[in-house]
Parts: structure tokens; sequence; C-alpha cells
């Protein structure tokens, strides 16, 4: 196992990487306050991964709650049902909340976590790619809205993060390609050398060499700890963890949720980004064929769904959280290893990429 911390002063907190950790109670009581334990985790996930962690927290009253599985369920009517469970068995403020599951669920978990009786912990066990690279670090949280993703939300950060790696090994691969768009952005927004060694070791990332993804995982973790720990709001660099997002959410909300997955829609988000930034005069069309390369080795879409138009993506986009005195910023790349957050783009040039 290796550990990680992300830096946030009084809340600080670690991050565990290895095999075998789903069942060790050791990893979860430091973060116990009181005796109550609510996991949270959907249909899929239940039936694999449920029974471990709860045997491991067998001296604790633990109870769960399993939501429907999906993005389509990220929603405040599915969410709700999180505290009709709280509730209904008289949990306290000293109780935990444990997200077992993609980030579907540790975003809804999480934001549960600060909401109710106006804030209690939680802990993320990750147990898909995404989650264990991104989403359960960081304390982003939140659901989505007809109008756009994760639009309501809270900063709320997690006790611990318990990523088992050999969770992974039930995961579908298109899934696995989705949480692989998310290292891949490690790469391409702060180091270069990263990406190279991504680029020769997509391959046994693909058919899941543990090695090859737990320095995966450690070092998309180390990023994004390092990012979270500097701006922790995102007033400022930590918005460099939204490449390709921009485009991204806006193919998730225009297709419909879950039609693609995020994953899917950051690749191709990615690509769309380095195309802007090689009219802006950034990068080379090499690097952009190399970008392109990157994400198809993946296993993922390098262009928009093309059932959505160019002027309803901008449409979406606009709504996008980076949005400034009404104007769109967009995290774009200076070179392969280097991103900027930037307004400073043509807007044909942003039409011409889309068209
Ligand atoms: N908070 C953040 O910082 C942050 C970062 C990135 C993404 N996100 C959010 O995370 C969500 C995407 O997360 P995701 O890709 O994990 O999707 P997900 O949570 O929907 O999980 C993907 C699928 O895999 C299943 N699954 C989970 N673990 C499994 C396992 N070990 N074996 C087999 N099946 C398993 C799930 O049930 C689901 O069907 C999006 O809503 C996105 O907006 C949040
Ligand atoms: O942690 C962050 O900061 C990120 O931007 C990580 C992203 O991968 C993630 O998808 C996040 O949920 C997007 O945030 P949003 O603020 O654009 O909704
Ligand atoms: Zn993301």
């Amino acid at each position: 196992m290796r550990t990680l911390t992300v830096e946030l002063g009084a809340r600080s907190y670690p991050i565990h990487i290895g095999s075998a950790l789903l069942g060790d109670v050791e990893l979860y009581r430091p973060h116990l306050r009181g005796p109550q334990v609510m996991i949270v985790t959907n249909e899929t996930v239940a039936p694999l991964y449920l029974g471990p962690v709860k045997q491991a927290l067998g001296s604790h009253q633990v109870r769960e709650v399993i939501l429907p599985d999906g993005e389509v369920y990220k929603t405040l009517e599915v969410w709700s049902r999180i505290f009709d469970a709280l509730l209904a068995e008289r949990f306290a403020r000293d109780c935990t909340l444990i997200a077992l599951g993609g980030g579907v669920i540790g975003d809804m978990t999480g934001f549960a976590a600060a909401c109710y009786q106006r804030g209690v912990d939680f802990i993320q066990v990750p147990t898909t790619l995404l989650a264990q690279v991104d989403s359960s670090v960081g304390g982003k949280t939140g659901l989505n809205h007809p109008a756009g993703k994760n639009m309501i939300g809270a900063f709320h950060q997690p006790r611990a993060v318990i990523a088992d790696t050999d969770t992974l090994n039930t995961l579908p691969e298109r899934e696995l390609s989705s949480g692989l768009a998310e290292v891949l952005k490690y790469g391409f927004i702060r180091d270069a050398a990263f990406l190279d060694w991504l680029e020769s070791h997509l391959s046994k990332l693909r058919s899941r060499d543990p090695e090859a993804l737990a320095y995966a995982i450690w070092r998309s973790c180390e990023i994004k700890s390092q990012l979270v720990a500097e701006d922790e709001r995102e007033s400022g660099s930590r918005a460099l963890l939204n490449l390709g997002h921009t485009f991204g959410h806006a193919i998730e909300t225009g297709v419909g949720y879950g039609e693609w997955l995020h994953g899917e829609a950051v690749g191709a988000g990615i690509c769309l980004a380095a195309a802007l930034s090689a009219r802006l005069g950034w990068l080379t069309e090499s690097e952009v064929e190399r970008t392109h390369r990157l994400i198809a080795g993946a296993g993922l879409p390098t262009r928009r769904p093309p059932q959505l138009a160019p002027e309803r993506m901008l449409e979406l986009m606009a709504v996008d959280k980076k949005v400034l005195a009404g104007h769109l910023r967009l995290v774009l790349l200076k070179r392969l290893g280097e991103a900027v957050v930037t307004s400073d783009f043509d807007h044909d040039a942003l039409a011409h990429v889309l068209a």
C-alpha cells in the first residue's frame, strides 16, 4: 500500500492506494468519530463489494442505502433518498457516510455529507479507475441539473480515501477507458514526462497490468493533491483540472446524461481543446495529432457526437462554471504538459473547431 496526503491544514487526509484494502478495518477506524456508519452504494457495486466493507466495520452500527446505477440518477430526487435513510435510522451528527462506488456515488454521497445536519464526515471508497484517480480526491461534490453538469453542489473534503485497486478487475472495459481520459489529463496539464510514460504504457494499462495501474493511480493522485492543496476552491490553478471539461460537460448534457461516459466526453473535449490551442499558435499540428493518438489509444472518442450541433454545444458551454463576467474561459494547452485558463481566444476559431 502507498499513502499520499492531501495537505489542507486541519482538513488534511490520506489517500491509501493498494491491493486488498476494502476489508481492512484499520484504514477506516481512525476516521470514524461515532458508532453510526451509512454506506452509500448502488445496485451494481453492492453485490460485489458491500459485504467486505460491512464485515470490516462489524463493531459499528452499519446501515446501507443502495441507489439505482447511472449518471442519469445523479439528481436531487434520487439524492434525497440518502437523507430518508439517515433520518429513518436516526443518524446523529457524529455519524460517517461511506461512498462505495464510482464518481456518481462519490459525488452524491459527499454532497449529502456536506448537507446532513449541516455537515458530517465521509470517507471515499472509490471502485472505478476514474474515481480512484480523480473524483474521490479534492472535495468537489454535487449533482446534475437538466440544464448543466454538477450545477448543484458543495466543496466538502473526505476524511480519507481508500482506493483498493483489486476492485478494478471487475470494471467493464468501457469504464476503464473512461478513467484513462482523466489520467491522460494530468499528463497534458502538468507533466510531459508522465504523458510520455502513459504513451508507452497504454496497452499495459488497458490490459490491467497491476503495476502500471498502481503507478498511474498514484501519480494522478499526486498531481491532483498538489493542485487541490494549492487552490482548494478553484479560484486559480485548480481550474486546470477542467481541461476538456467545458466541451465534455456540454456533450454529456447535450446527448443526455449517461449516453456518453464522463471520460469519453472529456477525451473528445481534450482533442477540441488541442485543436483550438493549435489555432492560437500554441500547439503544432503534429502535437494535435499526438493528442488524438493518445486519446484514441485509450479507447476514447476524439470528436464531438455528430448529432450535437456546434450551435447547441456553444449554448451549453455558456453555462460552464468557469464563466466570469459573461466571458467563457477555457483550459487550453501552451504545450503538451502545460495548460492555462484563458478567455483569450477568438470565437470564430472556437466555432471553427466545433464545426
Ligand atoms: N468530484 C470530482 O472531482 C469528479 C471528478 C471526475 C468525475 N466526477 C464525476 O464522476 C462521475 C463519473 O464517475 P465514474 O466514471 O466512476 O462513473 P460511475 O460512478 O457511473 O461508475 C461507472 C460504472 O461502473 C460501475 N462500477 C463501479 N465500480 C465498479 C467495479 N469495481 N466493478 C464493476 N462495475 C463497477 C458503476 O455501477 C457504473 O455502472 C461523473 O458524474 C463525473 O461528473 C467527479
Ligand atoms: O477536481 C476538479 O477540480 C476537477 O475539475 C476534476 C474534474 O475531472 C471533474 O470532472 C469535476 O467534477 C469537474 O468540475 P466542475 O466544477 O467543472 O463541475
Ligand atoms: Zn472530470
